[in-house]
């Protein structure tokens, strides 16, 4: 992609949702992005609608969300990110890829290269196999060479339990059927929605687990394990609802292979992630999630039981960010040439 230095043209579709304004926020103070267009639903009329009307919390910021049409936002935009739910995007996004118009989607849709994994883990229609094979999945730290206009930006847990997992894969110090991973999220990891489960009254004082054995981002993480690793076996994988708002924590239970030392574990992360600005290798220092709510990092600690030869890493993100909007922005400084780390934020929200 050619560097635009200092003068990107951003569309975001989604833009009042959760994740939207966590891209909104940071793509407002990015120094290369100089004017944002907001888009909604296609053929409402939401010219009227105003985005500080929208989200009130954002009262300064009186610009108005459009009507989405493709065309318009190919003329008036030279990047567009999609942070809409599962579904929006197959349908929408024909005439980006056709052309090769530069998009960051948020969403599930063009992260599986199977359509027919998608139906099956999302329950609804996938988008077209030719228009698939466009994406590339953008797990920032392992794909820094964009070649391509469509970034599929990953899921939140996927990311957690990904970079918690991958040099433990990659460099063989694993038993690859004892993979376990125990990861819980806050609320707003299911959008701005209110639910059942969602609603104050079942969350608070509460824990829930939900999507056992079923949840969407299972073929996502066994997708990538498989290109580290094709050995690789089916893993454990649960998701539990935490009573906090942002923030996500992948447990990850894992057997070391026969004679692997906990020296050739901390090597593996220290090399994978010596040149990754945004992973944080803690060591033995287990971490919460404090430790990077507000932040893009990712945070990862362990610790070994030799009598039960079960190594536990921990693995946080804040969901919102690393996990959506964030790595979204990294996806876009590494697609378009700029410092990897432009205008993410350097510190989390602590205490
Ligand atoms: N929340 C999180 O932690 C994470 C979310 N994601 C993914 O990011 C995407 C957005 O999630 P999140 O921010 O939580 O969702 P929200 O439900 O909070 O927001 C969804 C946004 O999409 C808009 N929207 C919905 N349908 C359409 C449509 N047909 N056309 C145009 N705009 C539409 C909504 O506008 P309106 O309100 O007007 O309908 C709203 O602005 C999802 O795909 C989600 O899976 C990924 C990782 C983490
Ligand atoms: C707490 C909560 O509900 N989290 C969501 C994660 C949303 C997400 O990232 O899912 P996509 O694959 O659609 O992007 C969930 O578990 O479905």
């Amino acid at each position: 992609m050619n560097l635009r230095d200092g003068q990107m043209r951003i569309g975001i579709l989604g833009a009042t949702g959760y994740s939207g304004i966590v891209l909104y926020s940071l793509l407002r103070q990015h120094p290369q992005v100089t004017q944002i267009k907001l888009y909604g639903h296609q053929g409402n009329n939401e010219s009227a609608a105003l985005f500080n009307e929208r989200v009130p919390a954002f009262k300064t910021e009186n610009y108005p969300i459009e009507a989405f049409s493709a065309n318009q936002v190919m003329q008036e935009t030279d990047c567009l990110f999609c942070a809409t739910p599962a579904g929006v995007t197959s349908q929408l996004i024909e005439p980006f890829i056709k052309n090769n118009f530069p998009v960051i989607d948020l969403s599930g849709d063009f992260r599986l290269k199977d359509p027919t994994s998608y139906e099956k883990w999302y329950h609804r229609p996938a988008a077209k196999q030719e228009q698939l094979t466009h994406a590339e999945y953008g797990l920032a730290e392992f794909h820094h060479s964009i070649s391509g206009h469509y970034i599929a930006n990953p899921g939140c847990y996927a990311t957690a339990t990904l970079l918690g997992l991958a040099p433990l894969l990659l460099e063989h110090l694993i038993d690859l059927q004892s993979i376990i991973v125990d990861a819980k999220s806050g609320v707003s990891g299911s959008g701005k929605k209110l639910s059942a489960s969602s609603h104050f009254t079942f969350i608070n004082e509460n824990i829930s687990l939900y999507k056992l054995n079923a949840h969407q981002h299972i073929p996502e993480i066994m997708q990538q394990l498989k290109l580290w690793d094709p050995a690789v076996k089916p893993i454990q994988f649960s998701t539990t609802l935490i009573p906090v708002t942002r923030g996500l924590m992948a447990t990850i239970y894992v057997k070391l292979r026969s004679g692997v030392t906990r020296r050739q574990v901390t090597a593996a992360f220290q090399a994978q992630y010596q040149n990754s600005p945004f992973v944080r290798w803690r060591n033995q220092q287990l971490p919460d999630l404090k430790a990077v709510v507000g932040s893009n990092f990712c945070d990862i600690g362990y610790g070994y039981n030799p009598a039960a030869n079960v190594l536990t890493v921990v693995s946080v993100i804040d969901n919102l960010v690393k996990g959506a909007a964030g790595q979204a922005v990294q996806n876009f400084n590494l697609m378009w040439g700029f410092p990897e780390e432009t205008g993410l934020p350097q510190f989390p929200v602590f205490p």
